[in-house]
């Protein structure tokens, strides 16, 4: 590094022609990379000639930084620090103790009383009129349950199984959620601790986490496991996986898939697989996330002498560098940060492009799944490209408002192309929010679950509260299965779910086709 850089230098570039920003007391120029910054240029511009730690850290990993942008646009030490845009401070709120929760829709009640208004409305939303959203779920309580009774089920329930190869402690795995720092300042990298500690449970992470994959991945590694415990994965290794948003500029996407993957997936530090998502091609409408303001203003605290594992996110810790994204471009559709984010999403994906162009980039031990398959056509469809695994997924009702419920994919794939079980593994997540509802979703096929929204719930308490929402869901569903006469995962079937009453919603036919109506505009 260079001479220090005075105050007054720095604030001398402050535009497109020239931008220097300060991370961390150390100036940076950002004039080339500004353009093309997957966050837009805009935020960037908002912090130019200033110090933009706080905003920085709110949304990336300090290795980020280093990873991306050349040495030689660090430009040298700042003389002294400068003063940064006022932080909320925490203070005291009601936040319910972390012993106090004991189903996953108590974090959701408790997430409500001290997360900040915007964090909430970006996890809570979905799109439209959330019909999609609320189907996910009350399709799980219209599929009932078939008890078998005077049966011995004192053996311990085993839920250990293997996600595309990989040995896990449980068949429920963590869905890939974007910015987890908008919850709590570790993000990601405690729900890989989490995942850890509770034996090996899969964690998918997300192409828009907060932290770089790799810190994630290393998160974990580095965790220990609770001694006693049994670690299901190999103490070197972890189940995570990618999930993947293609990039509009595809080299990033090649950049990115060939850093987690050189080595391949037996290599302790690299990534297991990776879940294509399809089903966001353009930023679905989520009108809670767009009404919320993003918003500077302090925010009730998160923290209480009660809470062993307080959470420290702030408003405007996380929102200031949304606020000044969407300021700028005066949109009139809103505020949210989910359609923020896809703003580098690439929308040209295909059957016949993608899918041959991603096997080409991935080592052959690495496995390939499609997320966000809707209809029995799809999973035949990725079936014949050959992905290894789907996810029936609709985004969690964030993409396209009545879209079927995923359980009810579920039951389309028994009805009409019942071969796809047996040739790729099929994975499922939206609405759940009970072990009943895993249990269903494994009888009807499923080889795992993911859980989203109920995740970052638990994040709220940081590792201990993503650990207990864990151990919540596995609680019940070992309960569910010894009230239905089984101990072992191998034991579920079909028989043991009534789906009577969903069964007039599950399509009957591959086709592409609408069962009776068969106009079309152009022959009219
Ligand atoms: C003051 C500095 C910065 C601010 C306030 C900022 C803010 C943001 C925001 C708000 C997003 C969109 C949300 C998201 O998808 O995570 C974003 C995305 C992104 N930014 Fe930045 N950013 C800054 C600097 C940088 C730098 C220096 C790099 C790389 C060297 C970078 C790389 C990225 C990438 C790769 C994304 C895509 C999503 C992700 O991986 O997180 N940003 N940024
Ligand atoms: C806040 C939030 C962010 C999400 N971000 C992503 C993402 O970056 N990539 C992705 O494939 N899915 C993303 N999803 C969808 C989840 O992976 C998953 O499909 C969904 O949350 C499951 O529904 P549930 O929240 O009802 O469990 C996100 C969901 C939420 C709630």
């Amino acid at each position: 590094m260079t001479q220090p850089i005075p105050h007054s230098e720095l604030a001398s570039h402050n535009t497109v022609a020239s931008l220097w920003i300060a991370i961390d007391g150390v100036v940076y120029d950002f004039t080339e990379f500004a353009p093309t910054h997957p966050g837009g240029m805009a935020v960037l511009l908002e912090h130019a000639g200033r110090d933009g730690t706080e905003a920085y850290n709110a949304v990336h990993s300090p290795s980020l930084l280093k990873s991306i942008l050349p040495a030689s646009k660090q430009l040298g030490p700042l003389s002294s620090p400068l003063p940064r845009s006022p932080t909320s401070q925490p203070s005291p709120t009601r936040k319910p103790p972390l012993s106090t929760l004991i189903s996953v829709n108590d974090f959701r009640l408790a997430a409500h009383s001290f997360l900040p208004p915007k964090t909430l409305a970006f996890i809570s939303s979905a799109a439209t009129d959330c019909h999609t959203h609320r189907r996910n779920s009350t399709a799980y309580s219209d599929i009932t349950l078939r008890p078998r009774v005077l049966i011995d089920v004192s053996a311990p329930a085993d839920l250990a199984t293997t996600i595309l190869g990989q040995p896990v402690s449980s068949p429920i795995f963590v869905a890939p959620t974007s910015l987890g720092k908008t919850v709590h300042p570790d993000g990601e990298l405690e729900i890989a601790r989490a995942c850890r500690e509770l034996g090996g449970v899969a964690q998918v992470i997300s192409t828009s986490a907060s932290f770089s994959v790799a810190d994630v991945v290393q998160a974990a590694l580095d965790h220990p496991s609770p001694a006693g415990q049994s670690q299901t994965a190999d103490a070197g290794n972890v189940p995570v996986f990618l999930q993947l948003y293609v990039d509009k500029h595809a080299p990033n996407t090649e950049a990115l898939l060939r850093s987690l993957t050189s080595g391949g997936s037996s290599t302790p530090n690299k990534i297991k697989g990776v879940f294509l998502t399809v089903d966001a091609p353009v930023p679905g409408k989520r009108e809670a996330d767009e009404r919320v303001p993003s918003s500077p203003t302090p925010t009730p605290a998160t923290t209480t002498p009660s809470d062993p594992s307080p959470t420290t996110t702030t408003t405007a810790a996380v929102t200031t560098p949304m606020a000044t994204q969407l300021t700028p471009s005066a949109d009139t559709k809103g505020s949210a940060l989910g359609r923020l984010m896809a703003s580098y999403i690439s929308p040209s994906l295909t059957w016949q492009t993608t899918l041959p162009w991603l096997r080409s980039l991935l080592p052959p031990t690495v496995p390939l799944v499609i997320k966000g398959i809707q209809t029995a056509a799809d999973a035949v469809r990725a079936m014949e490209a050959g992905a290894d695994g789907i996810v029936l997924s609709n985004h969690g009702g964030r993409s396209l408002d009545t879209s079927p419920a995923t359980v009810l994919v579920l039951l389309e794939l028994q009805r009409c192309c019942p071969e796809v079980f047996e040739r790729v593994e099929v994975y499922v997540d939206g609405g759940v929010g009970r072990g009943a509802d895993v249990f269903k979703a494994l009888c009807l096929g499923a080889r795992g679950v993911g859980v989203g929204r109920g995740v970052l719930y638990g994040l709220g308490y940081g590792r201990e509260g993503v650990k207990r929402v864990l151990e919540i869901l596995n609680d019940e569903l070992v309960t569910t299965m010894k009230m239905c006469g089984v101990t072992s995962l191998d034991e579920l079937h079909p028989g043991l779910v009534n789906t009577r009453a969903v069964d007039h919603l599950v399509p009957d036919s591959l086709s592409e086709e609408h069962p009776y109506a068969k106009w079309r505009r152009s022959k009219l």
